[in-house]
């Protein structure tokens, strides 16, 4: 399990010190900022399982990030340390949803204490949350109700009215792009625009335009001036897919943009800013390319702040059935065809099939099934390969039964005597040792003599 991340803003250097001192030996990830500006970008990237905060910051109020918290329901606790005798400020404090307070000087017992309570409800309260949590049929565009799509759904929800990065990873067609779309719809910015771009799709000469915009006559073809996503996705939602692919010089002038919101269109020399909330995705394993040098590490960090991995859909049981369903019902219409359902050992070939291409997988193959067939209900024969050469498991199953039971009947009816199975066994250990007799008679465990008095009795 992950170590509860805790940030601690303070920005006196000694007090700071003494305060992780006091917290070295829990077992939590502590990281520490001295401004309230340096706390907002934290926040801006990743949320802390708890904030120590002290209010009286060189550059702002406080209580100003903890309001700014409590508006944006950050899933974040807050416990503030005042200055002696504040005792009003705390109060005000716990009004904005503060957890708890410390009044300075304090020591290390009492921090700790604090601390350990403040986890030790939030811990609580998530239980309690997530036992009313309602199980989702579906949520956005997605369909399936398995315990491991009820987490991303989960996911999403708390982290959808937060600015900060969210990062997915999964298999090729598991939904990486549905779960993007989702996170804005599910977000504050969802009448602002959502723009994607696949960052393996666009040739890379293109694809600095193509997020950044462009000057007319920047380059050679670029008769007019075009605005790129960036500019795009203003107020709203940019989602760079398959970003591992992306040019490694291009990736510097992704972070320059993801850091300060600003960015020049390629053949400008102004700058502009936006506010974009980023979501990315892969179906690599990040940590791998920046160890391959294909991703920068800076980058990496930079956008792994929400991570979020969909499961494969063979790890989804009995979604496949849902999705397979919705889609059929899509599709035939599309197609205006009659197919509304599938057999029984149609769903079962559905069920225990790996899916190697996800979703997108299962779509195609019922594109193919629907429209090379005829009928309202979907049978296994129908099914391209290698969906077709899948067993249903009740096929499967009586296969398996009517092998076992001539297994049981060969043993039945063709039980050898002692000596045959005796002989068969030695004349194979004599095979097996190239004619070796004493060596068969050591693996068989007899004496020498005894195998050859065994082969002079057959001979006779
Ligand atoms: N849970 C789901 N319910 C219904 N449809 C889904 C679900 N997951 C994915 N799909 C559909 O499957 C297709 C593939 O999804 P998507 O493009 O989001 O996958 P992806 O992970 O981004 O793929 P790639 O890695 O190839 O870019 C889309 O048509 C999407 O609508």
């Amino acid at each position: 399990m992950n170590k509860p991340r805790v940030l601690l803003t303070e920005d006196s250097p000694s007090l700071a010190a003494m305060y992780q001192a006091y917290l070295r030996d829990e077992s939590i990830q502590l990281e520490q900022v001295s401004s309230g500006k340096e706390t907002l970008d934290y926040l801006e990237r990743q949320w802390p399982d708890v904030l120590l905060l002290d209010l009286m910051l060189p550059d702002m109020d406080g209580m100003d990030i903890l309001q700014r918290i409590y508006e944006q329901g950050l899933n974040c606790s807050v416990v503030i340390i005042t200055a002696h005798g504040s005792v009003d400020k705390a109060v005000d404090a716990m009004r904005f949803g503060a957890s708890d307070f410390l009044s300075k000087p304090f020591d290390a017992k009492r921090l700790k204490v604090t601390l350990a309570n403040t986890l030790k409800i939030r811990r609580l309260n998530q239980l309690v949350h997530g036992a009313h949590e309602p199980n989702r049929e579906n949520y956005f565009d997605f369909v399936g109700n398995s315990l491991s799509m009820q987490r991303v759904y989960r996911v999403i929800e708390s982290a959808a009215n937060s600015k900060a990065t969210i990062f997915v990873t999964g298999e090729s067609g598991t939904g990486k792009e549905l779960c993007a779309s989702a996170v804005h719809q599910a977000s504050g910015r969802k009448d602002a625009p959502f723009i994607a771009i696949n960052c393996a799709a666009i040739p890379k000469d293109l694809m600095e335009s193509e997020i950044f915009g462009h000057l007319k006559g920047a380059f050679t073809g670029a008769v007019h001036e075009r605005k790129g996503a960036a500019q795009m996705a203003n107020s709203g939602t940019l989602f760079l897919d398959e970003i591992c692919e992306m040019d490694l010089e291009l990736q510097s002038k992704l972070l320059r943009f993801i850091q300060t919101g600003t960015f020049q269109p390629v053949g400008s020399s102004q700058t502009e800013k936006v506010d974009v909330r980023f979501v990315c995705a892969t179906n690599r394993d990040p940590l791998e390319e920046v160890r391959l040098g294909r991703f920068r590490e800076d980058l990496y960090y930079r956008l792994h702040v929400i991570p979020l991995h969909l499961p494969p859909l063979r790890e989804r049981g009995d979604d496949v059935l849902q999705i397979a369903q919705h889609i059929l019902m899509r599709i035939s219409e599309e197609e205006q065809s009659r197919f509304c359902s599938f057999d029984q050992s149609a769903q079962q070939v559905l069920l225990h099939y790996d899916w190697p291409g996800n979703v997108r997988q299962l779509e195609n193959v019922i594109r193919n099934t629907v429209v090379l067939n005829d009928g309202e209900q979907i049978t296994p024969v129908m099914f391209p390969a290698p969906l077709s050469q899948v067993q249903p498991v009740d096929t499967m199953a009586r296969t398996l039964t009517a092998e076992l039971k001539s297994t049981e009947s060969a043993v039945v009816k063709h039980v050898d005597p002692l000596w045959k199975q005796e002989r068969r066994a030695i004349e194979q250990a004599i095979d097996f040792c190239d004619g070796n007799i004493p060596k068969a008679a050591s693996l068989l465990e007899v004496s020498p003599s005894t195998l050859y008095r065994k082969l002079q009795s057959w001979d006779n």
